[in-house]
């Protein structure tokens, strides 16, 4: 099977998620690393890409001069990843889905709501594909959970509790820290900081998981060092359109916690937990039973969790084979829109322009009921409010 060309804007040397991309996109052989303009310094980005095996008329010091390029070329781009920082994401994923390329698009998606609506639209016409690396859904067990979910073996859904904390911003001194100023300075990233970097991680799969969305939310949040003017912890209660109850904490001064992703699923018939640093592990509370282990890899597991799966039980799978799993999706659908056939149903979950813009909403709902004292707001897009 020819392979597909695959290229990249961002993750250049030292970034933190550039090279989770590059093993994910590798992984299962079907994307082939063929551009990049990997740096926001020309220079850098070329000679960068090319140590990575760019041919040098293919590693581009610019993303204008990348599109310029690549939409000439017969060989042109199957699928173009977008790992900039956040304020960069609407502009490039933008000029790329107009010109006719398939999108993944790291999160946040936009920096605001109508950013958000317009990449939604502009994708539905284009017809062509733009994801939002919601990488952690790629995770089997994650896909099994939503399986169990989906299927009833928890019955009704009665209450979801999501976390995502870690301890990388604990340091007050780090407050003139170039890498971890931005992410604090409203001008730079918006209205939230941690609650838009890994809060929206643990709503997303608090959807995913229950196929449910977000309708309405309250908010407390707090910058617990003094020079932070936005958000370093907060705590979110939410309502989803399924009548599930939600909880959810994310925090960045959590010292001891490294990359505490957590979902907790209860329903009528059942519990579920889940924690992304073990993440080979799912722990089932049937009513009634005994609490049973779910290990990745066994026998008689969801189709999804199956095709996510890639070596035998007992030995652990991690992050990157996770990010993997987004590709494996994106390959099986650009692979069947080329062939005019019906894609394979169980990779048909990677997240959607439309997951990044109800996470955008999201955003916007948390300062807002933030800033209220915890006012319950509405956290829909107004496109979704009108369909409803
Ligand atoms: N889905 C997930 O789990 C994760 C998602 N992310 C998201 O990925 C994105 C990148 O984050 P992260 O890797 O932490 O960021 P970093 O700051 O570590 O790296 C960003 C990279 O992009 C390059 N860059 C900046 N501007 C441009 C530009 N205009 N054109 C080309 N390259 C550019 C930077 O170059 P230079 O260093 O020279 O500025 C750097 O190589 C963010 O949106 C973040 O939210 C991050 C981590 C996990
Ligand atoms: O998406 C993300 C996941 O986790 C990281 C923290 O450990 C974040 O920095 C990042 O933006």
């Amino acid at each position: 099977m020819a392979k597909l060309n695959w290229g990249m804007i961002g993750g250049g040397e030292g970034s933190q998620i550039g090279p989770a991309h590059r093993l994910a996109a590798g992984l299962d052989g079907a994307f082939t690393f063929a551009a990049g303009a990997l740096d926001h310094r020309a220079d850098a980005g070329r000679d960068y890409g090319q140590r990575l095996g760019l041919v040098p008329d293919r590693a581009y010091g610019d993303w204008r001069e990348m599109l310029g390029a690549e939409r000439a070329r017969a060989d042109r781009l199957d699928l173009v990843t977008v790992a900039t920082p956040n304020a960069t994401h609407f502009e490039i994923t933008k000029a790329f889905l107009e010109a006719g390329f398939n999108v993944l698009c790291e999160k946040p998606m936009t920096m605001t709501v109508d950013e958000g609506e317009e990449i939604v639209r502009l994708a539905e016409r284009s017809g062509r594909i733009c994801a939002v690396n919601y990488g952690y859904t790629g995770y089997a067990l994650v896909r099994h959970m939503r399986a169990m979910v989906a299927r009833g073996d928890l019955g009704r859904i009665r209450v979801v509790v999501a976390e995502f904390a870690h301890g990388h911003h604990a340091d007050a001194a780090d407050a003139d820290n170039p890498r971890v100023r931005w992410r604090y300075d409203p001008a730079q990233a918006g209205v939230s900081a941690q609650f838009a970097d890994c809060g929206i991680h643990a709503m997303h799969m608090a959807s995913f998981v229950t196929g449910q969305n977000v309708e309405r939310l309250s908010a407390d949040i707090v910058s617990t060092i003094d020079s932070r003017v936005l958000e370093d912890d907060a705590m979110v209660n939410f309502r989803m359109d399924g009548g599930t109850v939600g909880r959810l904490w994310t925090s960045s001064i959590a010292l001891g916690r490294q990359h505490g992703l957590t979902l907790q699923v209860f329903g009528e018939t059942g519990g579920l937990r889940w924690a992304q640093e073990q993440p080979n592990q799912l722990y089932h509370m049937p009513l009634g039973g005994r609490l049973q282990v779910i290990e990745r890899g066994e026998g008689n597991l969801s189709p999804e969790a199956d095709r996510a799966s890639r070596v035998t039980v007992g030995h652990a799978e991690g992050m990157p084979l996770a990010f993997a799993n987004i590709y494996a999706d994106m390959a099986e659908t650009i692979r069947a829109q080329k062939d005019g056939r019906a894609m394979d149903p169980a990779a048909n979950l990677y997240p959607r322009a439309e997951d990044g813009l109800r996470s955008m909403a999201a955003v916007f709902a948390v300062a807002q009921s933030g800033k209220a004292d915890g006012a319950w707001v509405d956290a829909r897009p107004p496109m979704f409010r009108a369909e409803a």
